[in-house]
């Protein structure tokens, strides 16, 4: 969806600001009867049944107006919900097509504001903003243009008054642009750091930074409260400044209005009418100045879309991606997540269909940035990546996603029951092939033991469960979605010796089946008999071969090797 029609406007939209301006006329219509039956009171002509006539007048007109009302603001409502959920779905629709890489933790901020925040006050632009400034904006110039058919200068004076407007508008408008996307940016970073903070509350706590003491997140939200007041500063001398100008207009247009009406040149009841029009136009001006100003301000939220919904998208492409066989290969590869930083220089190696791969190496050295590549998470800066012999750059990450299955490190469970935590790899899946799964990944025995079974719910990101069962779950799911590249991060050495133990089985269970593994080993007894282990270090491949052949080499591996067993030794 571009991005014109995203934000295009709807009929309902178009169709409520007709109703504002109908609305706005028949307001300056009260307005009107009112002068006529002053007129017929100084005159002496008002009689009983011309007051019941003007009451009943006065009656319709507001039953109308209430009509008109109701139309208009629900037909706003309508037009400005239909736009806006135009407006989601093309934002969500882009998520799905921006690269994995721009989702850091700035971007996030930028993204959550822009589907949260953003949508809802251009909504509100729609809804509400517009029709007001429209319905004011024709009761001004109704009640101007009539006050000026009883004295022009009068008239003039009131135009004026409101032409104020412009110098005013255009230095709030020049505030909106400097605090206002500051504030923008300021809330930007405050979303990212509480989200940030949320994710890591447990670990804040921990080490005692839970509340104020966070500085990171406690800086951010002083830095929004402090920019939201210094644009409150700034802005309210001008609407004051603005509001007292406009009110010298009352004097001007008495003394005109009674100057004309001592020569004889205007009806005692043009006169009333001419002396209290300024109480309505000085407060119609100052709710236009108001409005007008938040207009603009949310108009700010319309560019925070529309950055959304302008920035890069992952190239897609139509190219067929059903290989024979699954062999993976690593052609003088470099990547680096910043310009300045290599963290893969050169990197070669080939796998065949369904062998079996381990990489290992020191932290840091780049072993998570090869299964990254592999997944497209990432594109390389250099070289090539193949999967059955096919460049995988040139295919879109939605053909080569379904080909691999990722144990990570950080298993991301959703608050929902373990069921449908396992199926959500294969959607239709069969509860006796989720609970086959479950018994291969070593978790059956554990979920049973759960008060409700696999209808459990384990709450936010799976926090009921243990490390080690939550590990346990994502094998599930990797068992379940059965395709034929297998990328594994193994991390239990962080486990306790139970889970350790429970994971390494439902790892071995994984790596029966006949697939393309490459396996991220941290513990080496593990991968001893992989078809091939390559060890990386400084983003490089500095060793390859079998368990055997590196240990005779007596190079970086038998030297860790050796380290492992002398630690479960000791
Ligand atoms: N998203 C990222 N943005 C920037 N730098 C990153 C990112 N991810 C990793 N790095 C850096 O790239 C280098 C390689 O990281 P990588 O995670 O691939 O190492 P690793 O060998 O898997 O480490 P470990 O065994 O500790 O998981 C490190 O210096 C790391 O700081």
């Amino acid at each position: 969806m571009d991005k014109k029609h995203a934000f295009r406007k709807n009929i309902s939209f178009y169709l409520s600001v007709v109703f504002n301006v109908i609305e706005g006329m028949l307001a300056g219509f009260n307005f009107i009867v009112l002068y006529y039956t002053i007129k017929a009171l100084i005159t002496e002509q008002l009689t009983m049944s011309m007051l019941t006539q003007t009451i009943l007048l006065l009656g319709a007109v507001f039953v109308i107006r209430l009509i008109v009302y109701a139309f208009g603001y629900t037909r706003g409502q309508i037009g400005g919900a239909q736009v806006s959920r135009i407006l989601r779905l093309s934002l969500g629709d882009k998520m799905k097509k921006i690269p994995l890489s721009s989702f850091t933790k700035a971007q996030i901020g930028e993204y959550i504001n822009a589907t949260t925040t953003s949508v809802n006050n251009y909504e509100n632009i729609l809804t509400h903003k517009i029709g007001d400034i429209i319905k004011n904006t024709s009761f001004s110039l109704l009640l101007i243009g009539f006050v000026a058919t009883h004295s022009i200068s009068a008239g003039i004076v009131l135009l004026c008054s409101g032409l104020l407007l412009l110098p005013s508008l255009y230095l709030s408008f020049l505030m909106v642009k400097k605090y206002g996307n500051e504030k923008k940016n300021i809330m930007t970073k405050n979303t990212s750091d509480v989200v940030e903070y949320i994710n890591g509350i447990q670990t804040l706590r921990s080490f005692g930074l839970g509340g104020v003491k966070n500085k990171a997140t406690t800086d951010s939200m002083k830095a929004y409260s402090d920019i939201s007041y210094v644009y409150e500063i700034k802005v309210i001398p001008i609407g004051t400044i603005f509001s007292i100008l406009c009110w010298f207009s009352l004097p001007i247009v008495l003394y005109l209005a009674g100057h004309q009406w001592l020569a004889g040149n205007l009806e005692a009841s043009s006169f009333f009418l001419i002396s209290i029009s300024p109480l309505f136009t000085c407060k119609l001006f100052g709710t236009l100045f108001i409005d007008l100003t938040s207009y603009k301000n949310f108009m700010i939220a319309k560019r925070q879309i529309e950055a959304v919904l302008d920035a890069e998208e992952e190239p897609s492409s139509d190219a067929f991606f059903e290989p024979e066989q699954y062999s993976i290969a690593f052609h003088n590869v470099n990547f680096a997540y910043s310009q300045e930083e290599p963290v893969l220089r050169d990197i070669n190696f080939e796998i065949g269909s369904s062998q079996f791969v381990a990489i290992v190496g020191p932290s840091g050295s780049g072993k998570s940035t090869i299964l990254n590549l592999i997944t497209k998470y990432y594109e390389p800066n250099r070289g090539d990546i193949l999967i059955g012999q096919q460049t995988i750059q040139s295919i879109a990450t939605e053909k080569v996603m379904p080909k691999i299955s990722m144990v990570d490190q950080d298993t991301f469970l959703f608050n929902d029951t373990i069921l449908n935590n396992i199926r959500y790899t294969k959607p239709e899946a069969t509860k006796q092939e989720i609970i086959n799964a479950a018994k291969e990944a070593n978790c059956h025995d554990f979920i049973e033991k759960l008060a409700y079974g696999y209808d459990t719910i384990i709450g936010e990101n799976g926090n009921k469960l243990s490390g080690g069962e939550r590990q346990r779950i994502s094998i599930a799911r990797a068992i379940l979605k059965d395709s034929p590249i297998l990328l594994l991060d193994e991390a239990t050495a962080s486990l306790d010796i139970e889970n350790e133990l429970a994971v390494k089985e439902a790892i071995k269970n994984l790596l029966k089946k006949k697939k393309t593994v490459v396996m991220i080993a941290h513990t080496l007894s593990i991968i001893k008999n992989a078809d091939n282990i390559l060890v990386v270090d400084g983003g490089q491949i500095v060793e390859e071969g079998s368990h055997q052949s590196l240990i005779a080499e007596e190079g970086k591996y038998a030297a860790m090797w050796k380290k492992e067993h002398q630690l479960s030794i000791v």
